[in-house]
């Protein structure tokens, strides 16, 4: 798909634009040419980092999900700009941490989406689509009595797509799924040209290290001991180059109302995740051989591990051509190559959980 007719002097609004998965997609609509308008946090400290090399390129709209009145301030930039695009990514996005923040997780995931989609109306925006971020944690486990409503591979393994039942195990989980029927209700009661996307685990350049890949790596760069939880969950790992180009081919190409589930189309337990990842930067002498402890007080409540899990996304590239391009072991060497070369955005301010 040509991404750049699409694009080019499109206005796009995206929420979550400072955080991992939207900075990518800002550096992309940057360089596509796109109008790109941002929505924020209003900090203290006012630092955009990693979208700080983009900030004289881009609008930038400051303000808060949960509050309706700058969610309104800031969507009213789309005014008089017919076919614009709304990327919603903001999230309050770590499961350990949603047992932690429950209300916070809530109230940003449920109420923060809700707002978006109310303003939309009230502003009577001429939208040509509205993606909210999903994640396959809405399927969280697998359990035995859903089987029967499960669709399997010939080599038994669980088919997980958009046809697949749900069962969120935890409250970041439960928020995102109240998030996606929001934005549906969305459509069909207001007709609104909304569609969700459900992606996988996106790791890479910039993600905070609280997440499993970033966690790794950091521990191999600066100690010779890789602390980590349960490793038996598998997970499908996306690269974040292609969870944004997935993004976009279904803002310009998917059809409203529709639910698009997408990622790297294998899955991998965290321990054979973890033994790739120190494999690769071995081979790229960023270190020696740092051996793995799987302590157990550091296993999460309700963690999902769908045993044998293959996440199927035909709908998407059969609709919009869109496939993954980026190996794991190319993902892995880029996102080690740049925790390693930019220690100020983590270096000392990990808490390694
Ligand atoms: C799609 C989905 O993807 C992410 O959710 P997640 O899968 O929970 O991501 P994670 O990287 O925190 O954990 C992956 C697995 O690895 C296990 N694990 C073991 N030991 C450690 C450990 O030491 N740290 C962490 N973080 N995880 C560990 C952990 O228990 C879990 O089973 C989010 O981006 C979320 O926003 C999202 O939507």
């Amino acid at each position: 798909m040509n991404l750049d007719s699409g694009l080019s002097n499109r206005s796009v609004f995206v929420t979550g634009a400072d955080g991992f998965i939207g900075s990518h997609l800002v550096d992309r609509l940057v360089k596509l040419d796109a109008d790109v308008h941002v929505f924020v946090r209003a900090t203290s400290s006012g630092e955009l980092n990693n979208i700080r090399y983009q900030t004289d390129k881009i609008s930038i709209h400051r303000g808060d999900l949960r509050d309706k009145h700058s969610v309104d301030k800031a969507l009213s930039a789309l005014e008089g700009h017919a076919d614009s695009l709304i990327f919603h990514l903001a999230a309050q996005a770590h499961v350990g941490e949603s047992w932690e923040r429950p209300y916070e997780t809530v109230d940003t995931n449920i109420n923060g989406t809700l707002n978006l989609l109310q303003s939309v109306v009230d502003l009577d925006l001429e939208i040509a689509k509205f993606d909210t971020a999903g994640t396959s944690e809405e399927y969280g486990n697998v359990k035995e009595e859903m089987l029967e409503k499960h669709e399997f591979e010939e080599d038994g393994r669980v088919l997980l797509s958009e046809r697949s039942p749900v069962n969120p195990t935890s409250v970041y989980a439960t928020s995102k799924l109240a998030a996606d029927f929001l934005t549906m209700n969305y459509h069909d009661a207001y007709g609104l040209p909304t569609v969700t996307t459900r992606m996988f685990n996106n790791y890479g350049p910039r993600q905070n290290p609280r997440y499993i890949t970033g966690t790794i790596i950091t521990q191999a760069l600066e100690r010779d001991i890789v602390e980590l939880g349960n490793l038996t969950p598998k997970r499908d790992m996306c690269y974040v180059s292609d969870g944004v180009r997935g993004h976009l081919h279904v803002a310009l190409e998917g059809t409203p109302g529709e639910q698009y589930v997408y990622g790297y189309g294998e899955n991998i337990s965290m321990q054979e995740w973890a033994d790739t990842i120190l494999e690769v930067g071995t081979e790229y002498d960023y270190w020696d051989a740092p051996e793995i402890i799987q302590d157990e007080d550091r296993f999460r409540p309700g963690d999902s591990d769908v045993e044998e899990l293959l996440v199927g996304y035909e709908k998407i590239n059969e609709e919009t051509g869109w496939e993954p391009e980026v190996s794991w072991r190319e993902g892995i060497r880029r996102t080690i190559n740049w925790y390693a070369n930019n220690p100020d955005s983590w270096y000392g301010r990990v808490d390694w959980r």
